[in-house]
């Protein structure tokens, strides 16, 4: 369990983070969205113990990270927006490499390693890590965060520079750590991949929390589901109505904001005569919420 209350950080007299507080139960995936300087990699690196805050507390797990950051090593794989990977390494030689910081023994990093490397379909077999993809490198700094087999997983922009099958392989293999019982944390600009996988989601804007929940919390934040609803009148028919509505080549659309708004313009129509076609349900996007929240 996360527990962060207050987070500050000055860079200087720059305030990056203002006041961050949030939990966040064992397993679930926590995405972090914002506009570019919104704070989120100052947060995260908060988060890994790297930085530490200008004031505020954080425990994982009953662990200080402001006081202990050091304890939290063990249990945490990060994952830096941008990896330096030392290019003249294999890619076992890399992992045994960070298996060893973590005291693992040659048997157990083996294993792990070969895991990693089969889960993540990473065949860079004899390979330096300067010879390979961005997509590739990637992979390994993943497969390196993993190593030691932690709990909480934080990640900054994984998919960040991906090709879209690459980008959606990582974004279905963080689904797959949560069913492993992880807990990951992960900042992201491409807003459908957060919007499909996170099980709550917390929108930054200049160091502040603007909104934070699960997608249904933002959806009903953001203004709630509009309902869409198309229908068709009989052929020749002369129709006339008080709903407020846009035809286009014989398709006929009014839009209703509450489920009593949309009963009741279903019954004006079909009494005068229209037939409901469809009814599409339309929620507002991450995109959109972003949109509206401004810079
Ligand atoms: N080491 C630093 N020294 C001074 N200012 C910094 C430092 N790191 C970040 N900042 C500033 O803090 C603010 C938040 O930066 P941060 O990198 O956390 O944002 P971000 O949301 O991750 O942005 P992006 O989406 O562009 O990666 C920015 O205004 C940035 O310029």
């Amino acid at each position: 369990m996360i527990r962060a209350r207050d987070l500050v950080k000055y860079y200087n007299d720059f305030p990056a983070l203002d006041g961050i507080s949030f939990d966040l139960e064992d397993g679930a995936i926590l995405g972090i969205i914002g506009h570019n300087g919104a704070g989120k990699t100052t947060l995260l690196k908060i988060l890994a113990g790297l930085i530490r805050p200008t004031s505020g507390t954080l425990t994982v797990d009953g662990i200080d990270v402001v006081r202990r950051p050091i304890d939290l090593k063990r249990q945490l794989g990060y994952l830096p927006e941008e990896s330096r990977l030392y290019e003249t390494m294999t890619v076992d030689a890399y992992l045994s490499f960070f298996g060893e910081i973590y005291g693992m023994d040659a048997a157990a990093i083996r294993r792990r390693r070969d895991e990693l490397l089969d889960s993540l379909a990473l065949d860079a077999e004899g390979k330096k890590l300067g010879e390979l993809s961005k997509g590739m490198k990637r992979k390994v700094a993943i497969a390196r965060s993993l190593i030691h087999d932690p709990a909480l997983l934080i990640y900054d922009e994984p998919t960040s520079g991906l090709d879209p099958m690459t980008s959606r392989f990582v974004i279905d293999y963080i689904r797959d750590l949560r069913s492993q019982g992880k807990t990951v944390l992960f900042s992201g600009h491409n807003l459908y991949q957060v919007e499909e996988v996170c099980d709550a989601v917390m929108i930054l804007r200049r160091g502040k929390t603007v909104a934070s929940g699960s997608m249904h919390d933002l959806r009903e934040m953001f203004g709630s589901i509009t309902y869409q609803i198309h229908f068709i009148v009989p052929d020749g028919a002369p129709f006339t109505t008080e709903v407020a509505h846009t035809e286009h080549d014989g398709l006929y659309l009014a839009t209703a904001r509450t489920v009593e708004e949309l009963n009741r313009i279903t019954a004006t129509l079909t009494a005068e005569g229209a037939a409901i076609e469809r009814i599409e349900s339309q929620y507002p996007t991450l995109e959109e919420m972003l949109v509206k929240i401004g810079k």
